[in-house]
């Protein structure tokens, strides 16, 4: 490889390094391919040129807030700016009119208060410090002003922190274009007030983040023409169904068991539950307590939250039975039955928990029995029913628990929406979409390929807007720049997209041909 230009003998450099991943130093001979270099932890390393990048020496010593207008944009220098400024608590960062965001992991005090509000409500970006007030305030000006609707993307990695900035981004639009508090439970206030109701139901415990969201997220916030908030309404994307029915060590399943199962008595009573040790579904990993976390106390604030977004306590009553159904139905069991590859209900335990399963979910017993251990197959001429042996059974009982889970979800969603209400004349809207960014475990499965897909198709809007289109605007001007580098990742979208017949087989003989086609949906969407 050609030896960089800018670097000489004397050049401020950056090295790779096992221990810091980078570290500074200074050229002090060049040979040919390899460079002799003193790092500023007093060592002397030689390093193949290709493997140097060139490092602003006069760079401020607290960082510098905008990364476009650092002399060197390379990932050393990138790291080490948002490294420096993170140390002093600048946990913002922009490059060009994209915000960067360094989780605290601790509250650091005023930094999103009424008064900071206030501060950036109208100030042209770049005036102020990098905050997520001035980005919500550029897309609501801009909505303003041109009279466009706008979205705002927010990616990461699990536990980033993706779900504060989105609450941030909403609180200071509800302090743009909310609505007096004499006027009521206003529109915003039920936007903000339904999260915990989506937490209970759509977040989990994880390695990496204790209330990690297993959904994708787009708010919807509708405008009149005054600015004024008129309506919302909340999409979701791919909850994670997998996780009602197997969870890993380390992890939870989804928060709301635990909650039911910290219930006052006589709620715990009337859906015979108890401790969360006692059931299949909850028992695969160690049940954690959470730090900082009171099951019994939230499942109260979860039932306050219900109550504020609109669902009455005939429904929470409904919702919380088909939770424990779903807890009762993961514990009933099935042992081999006299017929080949047939199976039943294995003992009285089992029973009790089918007969549990089918009096919350206002049920015959027996054609649940049936349903789990048979198989019905229509045909055009006749329906026929096949024996499942358990190992078909107890995958038919996991089915019939993600089903019902996820459309428990949907139907909460559905629940709040129609409880925000949405503005049918409204004419703009400024969009905020929390979703998962790439996954990579050591088993991935056909929700990780959704994910990083949808995650994919989101670079290559961002490839072709901040790259391909603004250097092609470049070559039209005539303006004199050097082209900049960028890894395109449209070979792999054309992996996907261009065998489409191939891939929508495979996919259609899939059980989740649907979520599927909802992320391609939302994608398209998205970028349209
Ligand atoms: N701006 C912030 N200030 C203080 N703490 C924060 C901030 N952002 C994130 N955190 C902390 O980090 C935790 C994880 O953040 P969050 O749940 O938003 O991550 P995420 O990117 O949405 O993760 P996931 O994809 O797993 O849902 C939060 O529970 C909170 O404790």
């Amino acid at each position: 490889m050609d030896k960089p230009v800018n670097i000489v003998v004397g050049s401020q450099i950056w090295v790779g390094d096992i221990d810091s991943v980078w570290i500074d130093g200074l050229v002090l001979n060049i040979n040919g391919e390899d460079a002799e270099i003193q790092t500023s932890d007093g060592r002397q390393v030689v390093v193949k040129m290709s493997n140097l990048y060139p490092r602003d020496a006069e760079a401020p010593a607290t960082g510098i807030d905008d990364m476009t207008r650092m002399s060197y944009l390379n990932e050393p220098g990138l790291l080490h700016n948002l490294a420096i400024r993170y140390a002093i608590n600048e946990i913002y960062t922009y490059t060009g009119n994209i915000l960067i965001a360094i989780n605290p992991f601790q509250s650091i005090s005023s930094l999103y208060d009424a008064h900071v509000m206030e501060k950036y409500k109208g100030a042209p970006i770049g005036e102020l410090k990098p905050h997520v007030f001035a980005i919500a305030d550029v897309a609501y000006r801009a909505m303003i002003n041109y009279g466009k609707s706008n979205s705002i993307l927010v990616s990461g990695e699990s536990g980033a922190g993706k779900t504060e900035t989105t609450k941030m981004l909403m609180c200071y639009l509800a302090f743009l274009g909310g609505h007096a508090a004499s006027e009521g439970r206003t529109v915003e206030q039920q936007v903000l007030e339904s999260n915990p109701v989506l937490e209970a139901f759509g977040n989990a415990k994880t390695v990496r983040n204790n209330n990690s969201s297993r959904f994708g997220k787009f708010v919807e916030i509708q405008f009149d023409k005054k600015g004024r908030i008129s309506g919302a309404a909340i999409r979701t994307y791919l909850l994670e169904r997998s996780r009602v029915c197997q969870i890993s060590d380390l992890e939870r399943n989804y928060h709301c068991f635990y909650l039911l199962c910290a219930a006052p008595p006589q709620e715990r009573e009337r859906y015979k539950l108890g401790n969360p040790k006692s059931f299949h579904y909850l028992n695969q990993s160690n049940c954690y307590e959470l730090a900082g976390v009171n099951d019994a106390h939230d499942y109260l604030a979860t039932k306050r939250a219900m109550d504020i977004v609109g669902i009455g306590e005939q429904e929470q009553d409904a919702i919380f039975r088909v939770v424990a159904a779903i807890l009762h139905l993961g514990n009933i069991e099935f042992a081999k039955g006299e017929e080949s590859d047939s199976s039943f209900v294995k003992d009285e335990e089992s029973k009790f928990h089918l007969h549990m399963t089918a009096e919350l979910l206002m049920c015959d017993p027996n054609a649940l029995e049936d349903a789990l251990c048979k198989r019905m197959m229509v045909t055009p001429e006749e329906v026929i029913k096949r024996s499942l042996d358990p190992h078909g059974a107890t995958v038919s009982r996991d089915g019939l628990a993600k089903t019902i889970y996820s459309r428990l979800f949907d139907w909460l969603v559905d629940k709040i929406n129609v409880s925000i209400g949405q503005d049918p004349c409204s004419k703009y809207l400024i969009g905020v979409l929390d979703i998962y960014g790439f996954e990579s475990f050591q088993t991935n499965s056909f929700e990780q390929f959704c994910i990083n897909y949808t995650n994919e198709k989101l670079q290559q809007h961002f490839n072709q807007h901040v790259f391909k289109m603004e250097q092609e605007e470049y070559v039209k001007e005539e303006i004199d720049w050097s082209y900049i580098e960028f890894v395109d990742n449209q070979d792999v979208l054309d992996l996907i997209e261009k065998v489409q017949l191939f891939f929508l087989t495979l996919l259609l003989k899939s059980k989740d041909a649907f979520t599927t086609l909802r992320i391609l949906l939302l994608s398209s969407y998205l970028i349209a």
